[in-house]
């Protein structure tokens, strides 16, 4: 299958109690990418997910995953797939080994202790392995999650939010973990909220209300923006960003540290708001690159939290 998609999907629609959460969304992921999926609390990207791998049954839309289609062959895309799902769990009162021998029997992998072994040392948990797990701190933890999830060797990986509370150091562990897994050819679509993450993705894909707003590489979305920005620094930020809101030409205020960043589509109408908001304040600005931060902000600022109910202001 090589050159093939690995994820190929066409309208992808699904609707609850009446409420369309997942609206039409087209997917491509091809082997051995790290595609990031992104967007506000509720806005559909584990329901996403769940269809891709066969758990869910789409409403609306087509498509195949690892070449099986992803309403009839759903049997086949769940051994084949990885899932880590937000709420993973295993036995606390087990060792590391035990889980995994346990998730080797649930697979019929056999000689069952040979995939463990193999799976404890790609994971790097072997020395841990008689460490309960109910001991084990949350980067671990999570590490013990991903071994579960590889130890079938599953072409795909599909991790809804699999760092959410870790620390940053256990979470950039993780993070190599995945590149060094998808470097041996597995695929990884991987939701986050981590600005940090999806900059470490090959691609990103950004959902709000359902539907797809933005997507490409990281250098592709800031483009496809079309936002300018100039940091304002010097002063009370809190005061400068006062001055600076709800001018003409500038469309989000936000803070970085002791910095302001400024954002507007237009470049010189952006420019002369922002010298004239800052004149005989002290401060100074320059234009800067914009930041994919500033891009979200931005989306998010568009189309509020989903879980609000209100409507977006603007869809893409
Ligand atoms: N089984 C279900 N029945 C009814 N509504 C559901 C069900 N599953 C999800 N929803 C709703 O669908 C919407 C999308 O939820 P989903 O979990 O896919 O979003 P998400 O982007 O993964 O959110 P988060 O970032 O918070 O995990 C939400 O409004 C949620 O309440």
């Amino acid at each position: 299958m090589t050159g093939a998609a690995i994820i190929d999907i066409e309208g992808l629609t699904k609707v609850f109690s009446g409420k369309t959460v997942v609206d039409q969304v087209d997917m491509t992921v091809a082997r051995g990418e790290i595609v990031g999926f992104l967007g506000p609390n509720g806005s559909g990207k584990t329901t996403t997910i769940r269809m891709i791998c066969g758990l869910l049954k789409p409403d609306a839309g087509s498509g195949t995953c690892l070449g099986y289609d992803i309403t009839s062959e759903a049997d086949r895309i769940k051994l084949e797939v990885g899932y880590m799902t937000q709420r993973f769990s295993f036995y606390e009162d087990l060792t590391i080994r035990e889980n995994l021998d346990f998730v080797a029997r649930l697979y019929d992998l056999t000689p069952r202790a040979g995939h463990v072994d193999r799976t404890l040392a790609q994971l790097g948990l072997t020395n841990r392995q008689h460490q309960l797990a109910g001991t084990l701190s949350g980067g671990w933890k999570q590490r013990l999650a991903l071994a579960a999830c590889v130890m079938h060797k599953p072409q795909l990986l599909l991790l809804d939010e699999p760092t959410a509370g870790v620390d940053p150091k256990a979470r950039r562990e993780f993070w190599d973990e995945i590149h060094d897994l998808a470097d041996s050819g597995l695929t990884v679509l991987v939701s986050t909220h981590y600005m940090d993450e999806a900059e470490r993705c090959h691609r990103i894909v950004y959902i709000a209300y359902g539907r797809v707003v933005a997507r490409g590489t990281v250098p592709e979305v800031i483009a496809a923006s079309g936002l300018h920005t100039f940091v304002v620094r010097g002063g009370g930020t809190a005061t400068l960003a006062r001055r600076l809101r709800d001018r003409p030409g500038i469309e989000q205020v936000a803070s970085f540290g002791n910095d302001l960043h400024v954002v507007g589509t237009d470049q010189q109408l952006l420019e002369r708001a922002v010298n004239e908001a800052i004149a005989g304040t002290g401060a100074t600005a320059e234009p800067d690159a914009t930041s994919l931060e500033d891009v979200f902000i931005r989306l998010m600022g568009q189309t509020a939290d989903n879980f609000d109910g209100s409507e977006p202001e603007a869809r893409a």
